[in-house]
């Protein structure tokens, strides 16, 4: 049980700030790290209230142990507490200032074209590079699109992430993810592949950006779901032939008809006014840590440089790993030289 005379994990290395997000049993809030100054999110979960969601928790963090790309949201730092009689998790991850997607759509109404492209293109990068590496998201929406302080998406939420043991060709049984963005074949009750059914999301997501309202929409989920297997929605007039010709590309009610994430790449409509695909490898070479951030951890920790390149490369995602972040984060910002001296 952390006291003031055994201050936890958390109050060692972070200044909590206010709840930002709360869910069924996680609650999410901002907090500031001492060494670096930098804002983060923290997740909080409680096992007492996780009850039969440890599993989603324990999901949630291998994936994103597993995932490191420019548009999902990376994780630096998991504090597993024991607190009175059970475990309680503390996982720190980016923080996103602009806050969700969703509240950014409801705010325009809806998004011009080439707005919405914009987000789209990093979207499917994030979900190319979460496919490739066999992860299906299964609850892709802009609640879990989140926005940097340079207005990019970090994909988040991977409660519900599939990483079925036969690759993506295995058929996921579990229905899970926000009705108004489940694909026919999830509420069905079929088997379905996850990388579709994550395609189909996108489809609903896309609809949302560029029309400011939902394709599919019904109070009673059972009108919603009939809704949804008919595959039928209506094309406002003013959308564009390109965008109601990826519409229907995207929400076909054949899992097998629609287009696929490799596809979307080089899309027409996604490569209109861009000379480039798509980009979704990562930016971020885990196997070969920045060396700029490397020497100023190994001057913190007063480490030989092959002994700090040994400690990060074992990507323990403790403080070593928080601390490593976060500098590459200083450092994109041009800040890097201002870590406050060892003492
Ligand atoms: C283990 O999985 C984690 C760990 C973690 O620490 C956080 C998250 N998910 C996140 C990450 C960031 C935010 C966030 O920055 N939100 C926000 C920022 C400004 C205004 C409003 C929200 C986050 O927000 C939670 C609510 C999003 N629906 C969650 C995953």
């Amino acid at each position: 049980m952390p006291s003031a005379a055994f201050p936890s994990q958390i109050t060692k290395h972070y200044e909590l700030r206010q709840t930002i997000g709360s869910g069924g049993f996680a609650k999410v809030k901002l907090a500031v790290h001492l060494l670096t100054g930098e804002k983060v999110a923290i997740k909080v979960m409680n096992k007492k209230e996780l009850g039969s969601d440890l599993p989603r928790v324990q999901r949630e963090i291998d994936a994103m142990k597993n995932l490191s790309q420019q548009h999902v949201c990376q994780l630096y730092h998991v504090i597993r507490q024991m607190n009175a009689y059970s475990w309680s998790w503390r996982c720190v991850a980016v923080y996103a200032p602009g806050g969700e997607l969703f509240d950014y759509i409801v705010a325009k109404d809806k998004l011009k074209e080439e707005e919405a492209r914009v987000f789209f293109r990093q979207i499917v990068s994030a979900v190319a590079y979460i496919h490739d590496r066999g992860y299906a998201h299964r609850d892709l929406k802009p609640e879990n699109l989140l926005l940097d302080d340079d207005q990019n998406i970090k994909l988040i939420d991977f409660g519900l992430v599939a990483k079925p043991r036969g690759g993506m060709a295995y058929h996921l049984e579990t229905c899970c993810g926000s009705p108004a963005y489940a694909a026919p074949e999830l509420i069905s009750g079929f088997p379905y592949h996850g990388n579709e059914v994550d395609l189909w999301s996108m489809g609903v997501l896309l609809y949302a950006l560029l029309c400011g309202f939902l394709p599919f929409d019904d109070d009673n989920t059972c009108k919603l779901y009939k809704l949804i297997q008919k595959g039928e929605y209506e094309v406002p007039d003013w959308l564009s032939p390109g965008s109601a010709k990826l519409l229907s590309q995207l929400l076909q009610v054949n899992p097998k008809r629609r287009v696929t994430i490799k596809q979307l790449l080089n899309n027409e409509w996604m490569m209109k006014g861009y000379a480039a695909p798509v980009r979704w490898t990562s930016r971020i070479k885990k196997d070969k840590p920045d060396p700029d951030v490397l020497l100023e951890l190994a001057s913190y920790y007063d480490h030989p440089l092959d002994t700090m390149m040994k400690k990060v490369l074992e990507w323990k995602y403790d403080e070593v790993t928080a601390m490593y972040f976060l500098l590459c984060m200083k450092k994109s910002k041009g800040q890097l030289p201002e870590l406050l001296p060892r003492y």
